[in-house]
């Protein structure tokens, strides 16, 4: 089919709010919008002011209303525990109203703040929705933080109550979360008044009284009593969930997504930009704990009347790299989201593709790369392997849904390796010099989108409008930063190559080696130390760290890196994959002490670096070399 992008994507540039109000006519509303959008609300402007909605409600109640109640809407596929649970519309509702009282009746309600930490478990999802039917804020924090990370989002989101597990199940490992969580209350300034606790068979905890409540005799009894709570009306305007992204410091950026835009854009993606009709099963092979499991795990695929999947899982040793197959046959998944390096883990164990073939995967359409590059020849061994079009598509935390992809449900054009595809309505990509004018195409530069923001995508950052405009909108002005190096081509498809600030990007998990460093450094015996991302064949990129001991020191360095190596897994957790930590005797410097960071990453990648003409010292390169040479780096 001739691909309708062109004509879609000018109908939108044509006529921005035409197409915004005509999107919105999917989504159910309380009462209509004053404005579709006002320039002068927000930061930069507001979309649907005026109006009212429920996102749960539009999630799950109208499709129990209007014919899908006993359609599956949930399905929790465990390859870890071999379990596999469904739950119709109507199902799901029942859960979410009985999770929804015990919500109220602990006094929380619209604005309230509730985070979220847990597993890849079905009640993750039931509780993002149960907020979202009162109008309380969550914030679901990745399972693979540590209490660090954890307290840090407490102090900045001050939740009234925190929704968590007994344990997370990883391959060959219980992750303990309630010891996890117990520390990361003590470390916090700000305390919930209560912690409400999924217990699982795999490993119990204690709950500690008049404190910790069990979640499932909690929501037995609103069951039993037979509660039920309505949707609330909440402005489009309002907040729908808070999500922490990896900023240039140890303090992470709160993402806000309100409650409409957020609605209409996902919807509108779902069948526009995934192809995935109402009925149909799409499944993320993500974590709710990113913006990938919120816009398309859980919110994405019930505002459309999909069927979503969740699953708890690796793409390989769960059992087998035939995992991913298994669940598209089992389910009649239709598309597929994942990382790339999920593809690279299954081509590494299974290069000749010999576990597809055992599955039927004839309802399998489409495959969906993003979370990091797609590399051409993963790309080309999916197409080869499954014979469906594999997608690369990009998009950030803070735009909810993507920025560029090949929209498949407009008609595909032809794809483009190494390119992420072309810009989606509501997006005007352009390419822009340090001095903010525009290059010529082809021309390598700062990608930027021009303001306004399109519907979805974050208002502010939580509490911190200023440090919204800081980071995002007053380097180039009139335009959103997006912190990514890249190109456009003639024929408007966007090439992404690198990050602008010291955003790692390590098997599709957003890091900061800032606050990487910001660890190291709060090591006793480390004097100065630098970290950065360096390529990896499996995860895309790894950290790399640097450490000069102090003066004095007299444990040998070997001890010291290890210990510096438990502290980033103890501090950020685990999904940091800090490993590698090289003992220096001085940094590269300029002689205006800037660290060269992108000597070091280039040494490390054995890629062309030319002497910094700044350099304070060029002998400290030599000295370098041989350090990561001696360790098996660089060479
Ligand atoms: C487009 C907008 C976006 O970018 S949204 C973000 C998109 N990114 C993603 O969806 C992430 C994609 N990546 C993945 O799903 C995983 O990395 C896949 C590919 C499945 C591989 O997983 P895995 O083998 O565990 O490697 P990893 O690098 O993720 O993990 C490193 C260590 O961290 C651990 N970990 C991971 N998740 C958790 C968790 N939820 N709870 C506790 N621990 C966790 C892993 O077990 C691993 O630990 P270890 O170092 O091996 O001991």
């Amino acid at each position: 089919m001739a691909s309708r992008y062109h004509e879609v994507y000018d109908g939108w540039k044509h006529d921005p709010e035409k197409f915004w109000a005509d999107a919105a006519g999917a989504i159910d509303w309380y009462s209509p919008w004053d404005k579709v959008f006002d320039a002068t609300a927000g930061v930069y402007g507001r979309w649907f002011t005026g109006a009212t909605c429920n996102t749960c409600y539009n999630a799950i109640d109208r499709h129990v209303a209007r014919g899908r109640a006993d359609q599956i809407a949930l399905i929790h596929d465990s390859a870890i525990t071999g379990t596999v649970k469904k739950f119709t519309y109507a199902e799901l509702k029942r859960e979410v109203v009985a999770l929804t009282s015990v919500l109220k009746n602990r006094g929380i309600g619209k604005g309230d703040r509730v985070i979220i930490y847990m597993p890849m478990v079905a009640e993750a999802a039931i509780a993002m929705l149960a907020c979202a039917r009162i109008g309380a804020v969550h914030s679901v924090v990745f399972g693979g933080f540590a209490s660090h990370e954890l307290a840090t989002r407490i102090d900045d989101a001050k939740p009234k109550l925190i929704i968590s597990a007994s344990c997370g199940l990883e391959p060959g490992r219980i992750v303990a979360y309630k010891p996890l969580l117990d520390k990361a209350i003590e470390m916090s300034g700000h305390k919930p008044d209560a912690c409400l606790i999924l217990q699982r068979d795999q490993l119990r905890c204690e709950l500690k009284d008049h404190f910790d409540i069990d979640y499932a005799d909690a929501v037995a009894r609103e069951r039993a009593a037979g509660a039920n709570v309505d949707c609330v009306p909440v402005l489009a305007t309002d907040p729908l969930y808070i999500i922490y992204t990896s900023g240039t410091t140890g303090q992470p950026k709160g993402i806000v997504r309100d409650n409409g835009g957020h609605m209409v854009a996902l919807k509108w993606t779902m069948e526009n930009e995934f192809g995935v009709k109402p009925g149909e099963v799409f499944w993320a092979a993500s974590d709710v704990g990113w913006v990938v499991g919120h816009s398309y795990i859980v919110y994405g695929p019930l505002l459309h009347g999909s069927t979503s999947v969740l699953f708890e899982g690796k793409p390989i040793g769960t059992p087998d790299a035939g995992t991913y197959w298994r669940v598209i046959s089992d389910h009649g998944v239709v598309a597929l989201f994942t990382a790339p390096t999920a593809f690279r883990a299954i081509k590494g164990q299974d290069p000749k593709g010999e576990f597809v073939p055992r599955y039927d995967l004839s309802k399998f359409r489409t495959l969906f790369l993003a979370g990091e590059r797609a590399d051409p020849e993963t790309i080309k061994w999916a197409e080869q392997k499954l014979n469906v079009p594999v997608i690369d598509h990009w998009w950030q935390t803070e735009t909810g849904s993507p920025m560029t992809i090949n929209p498949a449900g407009l008609g595909l054009l032809p794809v483009k390796y190494g390119s992420p595809g072309v810009p989606m309505p509501g997006y005007d990509i352009r390419v822009l010099d340090d001095a903010g004018h525009e290059v010529p195409r082809g021309t390598l530069g700062n990608v930027v989108v021009k303001l306004p923001l399109p519907a979805g995508c974050l208002p502010t950052l939580w509490n911190a409008d200023a440090r919204f405009r800081q980071a995002y909108l007053d380097e180039f002005p009139g335009f959103y930063k997006t912190a990514d190096a890249g190109m456009i081509d003639e024929d408007g498809y966007l090439y992404v190559m690198a990050r602008t600030d010291d955003i790692i990007n390590v098997a599709g998990h957003r890091l900061s080696t800032g606050a990487m460093e910001e660890v190291l450094a709060a090591h006793p015996d480390v004097a100065e130390c630098a970290v950065v991302g360096i390529a990896d064949a499996m995860k895309g990129q790894i950290p790399l760290g640097f450490v000069v001991l102090n003066a004095g020191v007299a444990r040998g360095g070997d001890v010291i890196e290890k210990e510096v190596v438990a502290l980033v897994r103890e501090r950020i957790g685990p999904v940091a994959a800090f490993k590698t930590v090289v003992t220096i005797k001085r940094l590269p410097k300029t002689r205006s002490g800037k660290i060269l960071r992108g000597t070091m990453q280039k040494i490390a990648d054995k890629e062309a670096w030319t002497m910094p003409a700044t350099i304070d010292d060029p002998a400290i390169l030599d000295e370098i070399t041989a350090a990561m040479r001696a360790r098996g780096i660089g060479i």
